[in-house]
């Protein structure tokens, strides 16, 4: 269910770095369609040798992206597998990952940022009419398309990165250290479910207004699993009506968290408030 790419057809640039048990790579892969060839800058994502064993959750991942598409979804052009090396190839998304991003320009209007939470709110949207859990929703996998002009507030455009080699194979510390992103109840289960990603959404959403900056990031794993079995709740932000959506998200039990229509209809309000605000200041300015 994958479309194979050879290897000769992948140029190889620079690392970009690395992810749980993969290194990534910018690249280029060529294409021949009719005479005429193709050259397209893709993410060549390569999986450890030495964790050959997870290379079948690695593709089933990246399986589960290129299954379905979506404008907010990554695209997976396919994998190649050399020798000892099985390479998953994605687009390139120019800006990277969204965390990164909002900690290096942290002049980015609320606008901008809502308008980010919505189009991730859309990905899972469309994930959960799919009845498709992702497993991973976070700032480090939201990837900027497009920045958007944060001063002429033109829009930013983000895609949804493959949630990578799935937590059952990664063992309990990887999960641990994912907390608060990881949903309470995938710790006892091991198993993601809708739920889950609706708890991450909450979690993202409060990295988004606090500026990529990770919650809990001073914790060992002790302290974070104590975060859970405490039932504690990530600081408030000072915007009630958002504090109270990221809450709703964060509920221990999974049934209390809202559907995805409902995440959406409360992002919109925020974004009539919000803009009602602004105009509203405007107006008294004036
Ligand atoms: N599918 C993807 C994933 N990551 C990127 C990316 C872009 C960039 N400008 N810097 C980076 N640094 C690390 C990764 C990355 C691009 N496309």
């Amino acid at each position: 269910q994958f479309h194979m790419i050879k290897h000769e057809d992948l140029t190889w640039g620079e690392s970009l770095g690395q992810g749980s048990f993969t290194h990534i790579f910018r690249g280029h892969k060529t294409d021949q369609r009719d005479e005429v060839t193709h050259t397209t800058e893709v993410l060549l994502k390569v999986l450890d040798a030495n964790h050959k064993n997870c290379w079948e959750s690695f593709f089933e991942a990246a399986s589960l992206m290129s299954q379905i598409s979506h404008k907010h979804l990554l695209l997976v052009y396919g994998i190649s597998v050399h020798k000892s090396k099985n390479i998953m190839v994605q687009e390139f998304v120019k800006h990277g990952a969204l965390d990164l991003y909002l900690k290096k320009s942290m002049s980015v209007s609320v606008s901008w940022k809502l308008d980010v939470a919505k189009q991730l709110a859309c990905a899972l949207n469309f994930l959960e009419e799919k009845n498709i859990a992702h497993g991973n929703i976070c700032a480090k996998n939201l990837l900027l398309a497009r920045e958007g002009d944060p001063s002429s507030d033109n829009s930013p455009f983000i895609k949804l990165s493959d949630p990578g080699t799935s937590m059952t194979l990664l063992g309990k510390d990887v999960v641990l250290d994912r907390i608060p992103w990881v949903a309470p109840e995938v710790l006892d289960t091991l198993e993601i479910e809708l739920e889950c990603d609706k708890w991450s959404f909450g979690t993202t959403l409060w990295e988004i207004f606090n500026n990529g900056e990770a919650p809990l990031q001073g914790l060992d794993l002790i302290q974070k699993q104590q975060f859970y079995e405490h039932f504690s709740n990530l600081p408030a932000l000072e915007w009630t009506e958002l504090a109270d959506l990221i809450a709703q998200c964060m509920q221990y039990q999974p049934e209390l968290r809202p559907s995805c229509r409902s995440i959406i209809r409360q992002v919109n309000s925020l974004i009539t408030s919000g803009n009602t605000q602004v105009f509203a200041i405007c107006l008294v300015q004036d």
